[in-house]
């Protein structure tokens, strides 16, 4: 279960939001919300909150009606069995969110969810999931693992820190590129070093922790694309990024 609001919900933790506020989408918190992954949706507000902008948060669940004006979509990690329960609505919804990718609207999707972004999820059960097809990859599951501490490094966003487990590995097509590469960890998948996947202003990755808190970059990269999409603008005011920068080394300087 999740503790996140119900649909609809009007969520303000700021008490100015006289710069507009917006409309960010959390999919199917039920089934796809593991290791905290709710938590890059509580970075986004505060940080929309710290900058006089306010945020509305909303959570499609299987047979909702989706969401008119969203500004950003995000999801989150979950087991198998989650998925193969999520993968019919997935695919009723699947139009709209590959409409807002080609549109431009930013995205955030965690591993299981990330997976499903993809063309296909073939279980280490045997069974296909099929994927919604905005990223070019595809996922196979394997007997191990992969579970750990993450570094991976990208031109876009500096280091990325985050923490995996998944038995899935995601090989990307040549529609997509790598979000960074691995330093520390796997990533991906066992053999090529890459970690997630960029395309349009869709970042798919397979690090939890949540992500957001400790990679501000990725935070400011969905909050100004979605700012500027609604407001012609963004007042990217700097933040005090302090704590973030502590919980960074520290997560650098875990063991794998
Ligand atoms: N952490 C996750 O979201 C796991 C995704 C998927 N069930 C896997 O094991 O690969």
């Amino acid at each position: 279960m999740s503790d996140a609001p119900s649909a609809g919900a009007l969520t303000s933790a700021a008490t100015d939001s006289s710069k507009g506020s917006l409309r960010i989408l959390q999919l199917y918190p039920r089934e796809m919300n593991i290791y905290g992954d709710y938590g890059n949706v509580l970075v986004l507000r505060q940080r929309l909150a710290w900058r006089g902008y306010g945020a509305e948060i909303l959570e499609y669940d299987i047979g909702d009606t989706f969401p008119d004006d969203v500004d950003l979509i995000i999801g989150g990690g979950g087991q198998d069995s989650g998925q193969l329960v999520i993968q019919d609505d997935l695919q009723a919804i699947a139009p709209t969110l590959r409409a807002h990718a080609d549109d431009g609207t930013p995205m955030l999707v965690i591993c299981g969810m990330y997976q499903l972004f993809g063309t296909v999820f073939r279980t280490h059960g045997g069974t296909d999931i099929p994927g919604i097809g905005v990223l070019d990859l595809e996922t196979r599951g394997g007997s191990d693992r992969l579970i750990g501490n993450v570094v991976a490094t990208s031109e876009e966003f500096g280091e990325i820190h985050g923490y995996e487990n998944h038995s899935g590995q995601t090989f990307l097509g040549d529609g997509v590129l790598p979000l960074g590469t691995v330093v520390k960890g796997v990533g991906n998948n066992a053999e090529d070093s890459s970690e997630g996947a960029r395309s349009r202003n869709v970042v798919g990755s397979y690090l939890h922790g949540s992500l957001l808190p400790k990679n501000p970059a990725i935070a400011d990269f969905l909050l100004r694309t979605a700012a500027e999409r609604r407001f012609g603008s963004f007042d990217d005011t700097g933040l005090d990024d302090s704590l973030a920068e502590l919980a960074r080394k520290q997560a650098g300087a875990r063991p794998r």
